[in-house]
């Protein structure tokens, strides 16, 4: 059961109004009948103890009989008296003490008492009475001790009576309780939390959408600081020192709060992420009295940000995938896959690309075209993958001894061709030369590999790079024709063919 603050104030109360009652019985501020009877008892048994000891000194028996049946007979209280010697014989009895009488008793009670009857300064016996039991409650049987019922009493009644009361009291004192009804039930109706605190940042009024979002329930929050709840900087899940609140900076500092972002963790453990906005309250005296805080609730609008910024990312990065295996495609598509250097398609391309950035630019352009001289033997002597790795480190020498700005694509089965932009033809015949001599020196697998070379230049009658590739692979054939391992110059179109034969494949 949850205690309500009316029940706690009660049980406080109730606690310190019995301390009072056990302080002020201990130290005797509170009368008690039995203590009272008690004492009334004991001197009824002296008085009777004195007048024995006169009459057991005469000696009469008949005077000691006669003062027990008086002490009974007149005291509505007694219910037997006795005088009993040392020796433990009885002289007198009176009333039926010898069932009533406890034996064995040494010390007296409230209900029974004895006290020695003296003769001649020595113990000659004792006096014993036996009173009726005191009035008092008792639960199945048992004597309930006065203060104690006392103490329950006030525990039950008292606890009641200060509890209706207190309820009572607090509903007056409720500072909830003072604001009008109009005023709460316009808070109610918004649907962004609303908290008002004083200026000690005590809570003086939230309303209902402050109380659902937050899960606080009841009146409890009142008269509390807001920072007794888990309030969370966003995205960190790090706790907000309760200085750093936007409304205790607010009143720290007067600098207003806007839009801030914070989290709030509710009591059912839900993370709710708020803007809060906060603005301050003045009296009369344009003093400060107090803080407006509103929050808006964005918790679904910032997970579906994140939601979205997170298909975003994923779009973006299926993009890149996307891109990345269109390059590697396009790739595929246009390098050979044992050379790594241009198709033949693509080789076409790029030669009609720069046949026009030369004609637009006007720079010459010339071709080499290649080939590898005797391969078929290769192939039948040492196989096809030694003729593979001869073709791949034919164009590795190729492609180290061209210019960067050259582009070295297959032709064909083990034939290359070399474009050369702003490269006239005699330059080109020198670095068809150069490559020429480069493929004899560099002993390709281990083989004696040469190449026979032809070389054309774009002219101006030309409109695409066709006719130059055409007359380069001409030039090619002549080389052929001419023993092989040799450069030839491709006939201009007024010029005559010129063929350099510089070692032939046999040496
Ligand atoms: N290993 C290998 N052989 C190839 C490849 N492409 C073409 N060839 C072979 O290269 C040889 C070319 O032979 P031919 O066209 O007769 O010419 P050649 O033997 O080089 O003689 P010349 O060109 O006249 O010096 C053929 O046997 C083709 O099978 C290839 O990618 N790998």
């Amino acid at each position: 059961m949850k205690m309500t603050p009316a029940m706690r104030i009660t049980l406080g109360v109730v606690s310190l109004t019995i301390s009072v009652i056990l302080v002020a019985d201990f130290i005797g501020l509170i009368p008690r009948g039995d203590r009272e009877a008690t004492r009334q008892r004991q001197q009824f048994v002296e008085m009777l103890a004195v007048q024995l000891s006169v009459a057991v000194a005469r000696p009469q028996q008949e005077g000691i009989n006669s003062l027990l049946l008086t002490a009974v007979s007149r005291n509505d209280g007694v219910l037997s008296a006795a005088m009993r010697r040392s020796d433990g014989q009885l002289l007198a009895i009176a009333g039926d003490h010898q069932r009533l009488w406890q034996e064995g008793r040494n010390s007296s009670t409230v209900e029974q008492m004895l006290l020695p009857v003296v003769l001649d300064q020595r113990r000659y016996g004792q006096v014993e009475v036996v009173f009726k039991p005191l009035p008092g409650f008792s639960v199945l049987g048992v004597k309930i001790h006065g203060l104690l019922l006392l103490v329950v009493f006030v525990g039950f009644t008292g606890g009641l009576f200060y509890w209706l009361l207190i309820r009572r009291s607090l509903r007056y004192l409720d500072p909830n309780a003072v604001i009008p009804d109009r005023v709460r039930n316009a808070l109610d109706v918004l649907t962004n939390g609303v908290l008002i605190l004083d200026k000690s940042e005590q809570v003086v009024l939230f309303n209902q959408a402050f109380s659902d979002k937050a899960c606080i329930g009841g009146l409890d929050f009142y008269g509390h600081k807001p920072s007794v709840l888990h309030w969370r900087k966003p995205n960190s899940g790090e706790r907000i020192v309760a200085e750093q609140l936007p409304w205790c900076r607010l009143l720290q500092q007067r600098h207003g709060v806007q839009h801030e972002v914070v989290e709030l963790v509710t009591g059912a453990g839900k993370v709710l992420v708020l803007t809060v906005n906060c603005s301050l309250i003045n009296d009369d005296r344009n003093r400060v009295s107090g803080v407006m805080v509103s929050f808006d609730d964005i918790t679904e609008i910032e997970h579906k940000n994140k939601v979205l910024s997170e298909m975003l990312e994923e779009l973006g990065l299926s993009k890149q995938q996307v891109e990345s295996q269109n390059r590697e495609l396009q790739y595929l598509a246009s390098h050979d896959a044992l050379t790594a250097c241009l198709n033949r398609g693509a080789f076409n391309q790029c030669s009609t690309d720069l046949f026009t950035e030369s004609v637009n630019a006007g720079e010459p352009l010339s071709c080499i075209m290649v080939d590898i001289d005797n391969f078929k033997q290769v192939n039948d002597n040492y196989g096809h993958a030694m003729g593979d790795s001869i073709i791949k480190a034919v164009v590795a020498v190729l492609q180290k001894t061209v210019r960067q700005t050259d582009t070295v694509g297959r032709y064909g089965g083990e034939e290359f061709s070399i474009l050369l932009p702003n490269t006239t033809l005699e330059d080109a015949v020198r670095l068809a030369e150069r490559c020429r001599e480069a493929v004899e020196a560099a002993h390709c697998e281990g083989l004696a590999i040469t190449c026979s070379f032809g070389v054309a230049a774009a002219e101006a009658i030309m409109t695409s790079p066709e006719p130059m590739i055409n007359r380069a692979d001409e030039a090619l054939y002549q080389s052929k024709h001419n023993g092989r391992n040799c450069v030839t110059q491709a006939k201009a179109a007024s010029g005559q063919q010129a063929s350099r034969r510089l070692m032939s494949v046999d040496g």
